[in-house]
């Protein structure tokens, strides 16, 4: 059975010294043997202010931290999912999810398609659109060690719309890699990630961020791996002091003796609601 990780830092405005945690977490994770590792949105920098975000934001193929990624997911021999920022024709970024083979090739890129633009009564107020352009692609789910990842980041998991979109093309996992911000994800985090994993009856995977990042920024982190039935199989410690990893066997059979036994994409009532595919 596949073993996969999931991981859990604090990132900062310092692309280099982001690079150098996530190498670290890749070949932890590599060593414990996992066939792929998620690390969460953002991975590159939290930045300060939207400015900020504007300056430290490269294509692809400039990314001085892609490039360190990309190497390590190849001298480790692992699969890679990751959160980074990228330019857009316009003057802004994409929110981009990315999967990396064990060679370092990219396999596929997801751009983040619900933006979030919340202001709420005693925090959080943030306006991701001010700086970011909106994917307009689903998209469909990626072969990878561990089954077909259907790939979402961070708010998307809010909208079961698109998670069950990718369960009807083929999804056996899905990735959302994030920055929840405490409030929201002390209420609502886990509510959401189990919902999103029974309803679809697949592996939901959540890498997150975790701790102060600025002055105005914080993540509530419990990075966590779900099972197709709701349970929760690994979570991150609450450690705000360094970057950790936890790992959770990916076992399609029980996956599919799931779905057999209630089989609730058949049951669905496509004749009173619109249907999803
Ligand atoms: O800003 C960046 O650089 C990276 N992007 C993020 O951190 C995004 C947009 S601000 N965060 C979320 O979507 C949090 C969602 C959330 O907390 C909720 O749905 O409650």
């Amino acid at each position: 059975m596949p073993l996969a990780a999931v991981g859990q830092f604090c990132a900062t405005a310092s692309i280099a010294a982001n690079k150098l945690i996530c190498i670290e977490l890749i070949k932890k994770a590599a060593r414990q043997g996992a066939s792929m590792i998620f690390l969460p949105e953002a991975s590159d920098f939290i930045s300060r202010n939207a400015q900020e975000a504007k300056d430290l934001t490269t294509s692809l193929g400039a990314s001085e931290f892609l490039k360190g990624v990309q190497n390590e997911a190849a001298a480790s021999r692992i699969w890679v999912s990751v959160g980074v920022h990228e330019t857009t024709l316009k003057d802004k970024i994409f929110n981009t999810h990315l999967v990396i083979d064990s060679s370092g090739t990219i396999k596929s890129t997801y751009r983040k398609i619900h933006l979030f633009d919340v202001d709420i009564a005693g925090g959080p107020r943030l306006m991701e659109s001010d700086t970011t352009e909106k994917g307009d692609v689903v998209g469909v789910p990626e072969k990878t060690p561990l089954g077909k990842l259907g790939l979402q980041t961070c708010y998307d998991m809010r909208f079961p719309e698109s998670s069950i979109t990718l369960r009807a093309r083929g999804a056996e996992l899905l990735a959302y890699p994030s920055a929840f911000t405490i409030r929201t994800g002390m209420a609502h985090w886990e509510v959401l990630l189990r919902s999103r994993a029974i309803e679809t009856q697949t592996y939901v995977i959540a890498a997150a961020q975790i701790g102060q990042h600025n002055e105005k920024r914080a993540s509530y982190g419990n990075a966590m791996i779900v099972d197709p039935w709701g349970t929760v199989l690994a979570r991150c410690p609450d450690n705000l002091n360094k970057p950790t990893l936890a790992v959770a066997d990916i076992d399609l059979e029980s996956l599919y003796k799931v779905r057999t036994e209630m089989p609730v994409m058949d049951h669905r009532r496509t004749d009173l609601y619109p249907k999803i595919e």
